[in-house]
């Protein structure tokens, strides 16, 4: 099942920096294991924001809500999610 999630990123502006800095990176590690596991085909910037997105490639709503969850900035994001069904004009198989 594939997803088109959009997620706008809100960081707190009193939060410390190195505090920031760590989720940053817990997020990155979390985000490109995923990639590498091919559950998060794709993930796009949005030009001029903090905010991406992304595809996703898995079982279940609830497997995506779990993954979604256990983002690190997920306490700082806002994200929507739009369950995508196949076109039947797609070419691919
Ligand atoms: O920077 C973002 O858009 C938030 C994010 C999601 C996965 C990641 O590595 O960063």
């Amino acid at each position: 099942m594939k997803y088109l999630v959009h997620m706008d990123v809100k960081l707190p502006v009193d939060l410390p920096a190195s505090e920031a800095a760590g989720i940053k990176a817990k997020e990155k590690a979390y985000s490109q294991e995923l990639q590498r596991s091919g559950k998060w085909p794709e993930i796009w910037r949005v030009v001029g924001e903090y905010a991406n997105y992304s595809i996703f490639d898995v079982g279940s709503n609830d497997e995506l809500h779990d993954i979604l969850q256990n983002l690190p900035l997920f306490p700082y994001m806002e994200i929507s999610v739009v369950p995508l069904a196949k076109h039947p004009s797609d070419v691919k198989d």
